[in-house]
């Protein structure tokens, strides 16, 4: 298998909050291939933003990355100077934010800011670039004359992708880019992302906390909970059999398009107050499954088949039932 594009290892992040240091972020490891579309998911607060941020080298305080590194074709982002980040932003990876609004400058037309992003790097690009990159989203270029209010939210969302596609990046990094359309325009943009990461052969990051979307898009799958990883595997293989009593509970909390109409479980309580994580597995005040070693011991991350989950039932040597998971929450 080829050498991976990003390799994250052992990232940790932590915001500074004057008492406890909330650690968002812990000691995370992730590849990503050429080409690859990634789906992170996970409920509010555990990490999943803070994670991307934290790739893009775009934590500002009092967050920081307190551990570990992100090698970008080879390179750590950590250790590098903002000089050098700038000219690889836009050019080998980009980001694109849950509200183009907020990042999208209100008082410049789409074509002015598509004109900033290129002179602020060497790469040469066409004159008709942005007309094209535009188009390639579904929009007319005509809106290069536009300004961010004079576009649908939509609109606005799908000039920010073109935004990101000017050079043609190895990568594209999502935060929830589809969170604050209605559920036609999701779905639209969704299906224009795929088909653009097809054509064009970027990787996608994208977080989420709709399982559904990802069931359709993506084709790896990171489960977040409260800063860590707790699995990790090819989205159909989770989606099939998912190995951590989180990732059921998260599976059980979506409705199925398709599938048969079962009741909507969800997860009782909510993520814990990362200043003080619960001992043992972090989730096992929650756990419909825990057992008397969870508060008191750490789990790694254990090779369940194809996929790796962080739960103690997967331990080696563990002699729980062969398929709790399944029994005890369905
Ligand atoms: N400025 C801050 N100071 C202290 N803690 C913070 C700050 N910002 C975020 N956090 C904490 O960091 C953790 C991770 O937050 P993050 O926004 O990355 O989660 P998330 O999974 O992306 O959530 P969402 O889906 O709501 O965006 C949360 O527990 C949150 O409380």
């Amino acid at each position: 298998m080829p050498k991976p594009i990003l390799e994250v290892r052992d990232l940790t992040v932590e915001y500074d909050t004057g008492d406890r240091p909330v650690v968002a972020v812990d000691a995370v490891d992730l590849d990503v291939h050429a080409g690859e579309f990634v789906g992170v998911v996970g409920e509010s607060g555990c990490g999943k933003s803070t994670l991307l941020f934290a790739i893009a080298q775009l934590l500002s305080s009092p967050a920081a990355i307190t551990g570990g590194s992100v090698r970008f074709q080879g390179q750590n982002l950590v250790a590098m100077s903002e000089t050098k980040l700038a000219a690889l932003r836009w050019r080998d990876f980009s980001v694109v934010m849950q509200s183009a609004m907020n990042a999208l400058n209100p008082v410049k037309s789409i074509g002015g800011q598509f004109k900033d992003a290129i002179m602020a790097h060497d790469e040469p690009v066409t004159d008709d670039r942005p007309a094209e990159v535009l188009r390639l989203v579904g929009i007319d270029p005509i809106h290069l004359k536009s300004y961010p209010h004079q576009l649908s939210g939509g609109m606005r969302q799908r000039a920010m992708i073109a935004m990101a596609l000017l050079f043609t990046p190895d990568l594209i990094i999502m935060d929830e880019p589809t969170s604050a359309l209605d559920v036609v325009a999701q779905r639209s943009l969704m299906v224009q992302i795929k088909d653009l990461q097809q054509k064009l052969g970027f990787a996608v990051v994208f977080v989420t906390h709709d399982m559904s979307l990802v069931s359709h898009f993506s084709d790896r799958l990171v489960v977040m909970y409260a800063g860590q990883v707790v699995e990790l595997g090819a989205t159909r293989a989770v989606f099939d059999n998912p190995a951590h009593p989180y990732s059921k509970g998260l599976l059980d909390a979506f409705p199925s398009i398709r599938g048969p109409k079962v009741p909507l479980t969800g997860i009782p309580g909510s993520p814990p107050n990362l200043a003080h994580p619960p001992s043992g597995c972090r989730f096992h005040p929650r756990c419909p499954v825990a057992f008397e070693d969870c508060p008191k011991i750490e789990p790694e991350l254990y090779q369940v088949g194809s996929v790796q989950a962080r739960c103690l039932l997967h331990a080696p040597g563990q002699t729980h039932a062969a398929d709790p998971i399944r029994e005890a929450t369905s």
